[in-house]
């Protein structure tokens, strides 16, 4: 992985980041890089994560899934980093849809939310007598989850499918969950101890529906272990570090947007994962920049126009895999697209990437270009990591507590006390709303 902050230099952007004002941040980043170091060293909460890759154990993963991977299609049944990370990793590798290159794949689809019509098409869409359900709840009572998971069941037990054959469990040692699978003797995977769910993509968390799709899970930890042999007491000399850095310092001058904008559909996934891992972990005590998920080429015909001449109050992250599969533009005849023809979508896609980069550049916004080799295992576990090294480089900048995330409590009491599972005074205040209604 490549990190390139060059447009983020206040010789090129504003809001940007002088050279001198990075050589002095670096000071703070070695006193930082010193402390995750003695929290990966000690296991610490949070700072666990970064010890991922000497953890976690792909052949205990591969066994579990073993008798699912006859599967004609993967349901990832959670939410959030229950959900995203499963999602971020298949669809990087190319499992989403089954008309990818990896064509022989089970498709992945994805259930981390309540919306009945999406849980009704599911179940129209996929074959439950040879589907594999992958469970995954740390606290193993996460309402979305175990509601879908209770519909699912009831679906399969419906068309006569045994769904403790069909189904792996990843959860918590407690739990609704965990009881459930020692009770059917089901397959049930360790969440990993001391890793929030935003940071466990690259633990069985993240690894089952790739392992069932039978790509390579040892590459992604691979990849990470690449990624921890990257970090160093210097921002200069480690790209997770320079991201979080800059990302930092940015923010500190204004860029209170961050806009992920991968140039590959393989990273749509990865840019909601990226937006969970930042919001849920920097966004404490009236701090955190927002992250925006954006696609290249796509929004170039969209929020560009606002990232280039909106306010003054965004970074924006290009991110792209330098060889990828190509498909050749035809020649034409047509007036004024001759140009195209004989070239390729990829160096279309190469050229906008640049284009959009240099565009941002000439009107002063400030801008990272983050660059992989190519959208393999190895990169993509490198890719994983390197953010997450990122996003607690930043929390320890920030000075905040990147590990939890208590505002996101009030909302659960609230809906839970609304559907009668307790006496919660935030249901209360749901009666209390204020209102002006316009109809
Ligand atoms: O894995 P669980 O416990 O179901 O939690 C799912 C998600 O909900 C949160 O706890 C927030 O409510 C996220 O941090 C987490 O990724």
């Amino acid at each position: 992985m490549r990190v390139d902050i060059g447009n983020a230099l206040a010789s090129v952007a504003s809001p940007g980041v002088s050279r001198d004002a990075l050589d002095q941040l670096d000071e703070t980043v070695a006193r930082a890089h010193e402390r995750i170091e003695r929290g990966r060293a000690d296991d610490e909460f949070g700072y666990a994560s970064l010890n991922l890759p000497e953890r976690t154990d792909a052949a205990a993963i591969e066994d579990a899934v073993e008798p699912l991977t006859d599967a004609e299609a993967i349901l990832t049944v959670g939410i959030g980093g229950s959900a995203l990370g499963a999602a971020t990793v298949s669809q990087a590798l190319g499992g989403l849809s089954a008309d990818g290159e990896n064509a022989d794949a089970a498709p992945l689809y994805v259930l981390d939310n309540v919306d009945p019509a999406r849980v009704r098409e599911i179940l129209a869409e996929v074959p439950l007598d040879r589907t594999a359900v992958n469970v995954v709840s740390r606290s193993g009572t996460t309402a979305e989850t175990l509601s879908n998971f209770l519909v699912v069941r009831e679906a399969m037990e419906a068309a006569g499918v045994d769904w403790t054959e069909r189904t792996v469990v990843t959860t918590g040692e407690e739990g609704p969950l965990r009881e459930l699978a020692d009770r059917h003797d089901m397959p049930a995977l360790d969440v990993p101890e001391g890793v929030p769910g935003r940071f466990s993509a690259l633990s069985a968390v993240g690894l089952v529906p790739a392992a069932i799709q039978g790509h390579d899970i040892e590459g992604l930890i691979e990849g990470g272990r690449a990624g921890a042999d990257s970090l160093a007491g210097s921002l200069f000399e480690s790209p997770a570090y320079a991201y979080g850095a800059v990302s930092y310092a940015l923010d500190q001058r204004g860029a209170s947007i961050t806009a992920m904008m991968p140039y590959e559909e393989r990273l749509e996934y990865f840019a909601e994962w990226f937006a969970q891992l930042w919001a849920e972990s920097l966004g404490k005590d009236g701090l955190g920049q927002t992250p925006a998920r954006a696609l290249g080429a796509t929004d170039q015909h969209s929020q560009l126009q606002l990232y280039r001449a909106g306010p003054r109050d965004k970074m924006v992250t290009l991110v792209r895999a330098r060889e990828r599969a190509d498909r050749e533009i035809p020649e034409t005849d047509i007036d004024g697209l001759a140009y195209l023809g004989g070239s390729s979508l990829g160096e279309l896609l190469d050229a906008e990437f640049e284009a959009t980069e240099a565009s941002l550049a000439a009107a002063g916004r400030p801008n990272v270009r983050i660059e992989l080799d190519r959208l393999d295992a190895e990169s993509v576990g490198e890719l994983l990591y390197g953010m997450e090294a990122a996003c607690i480089l930043a929390g320890e900048l920030y000075d905040i507590e990147t590990f939890n995330q208590p505002a996101v409590e009030w909302g659960k009491r609230a809906a839970r006390g609304l559907l009668g599972g307790g006496d919660f005074e935030e249901a209360d205040a749901v009666a209390e709303k204020t209102e002006l209604l316009v109809k």
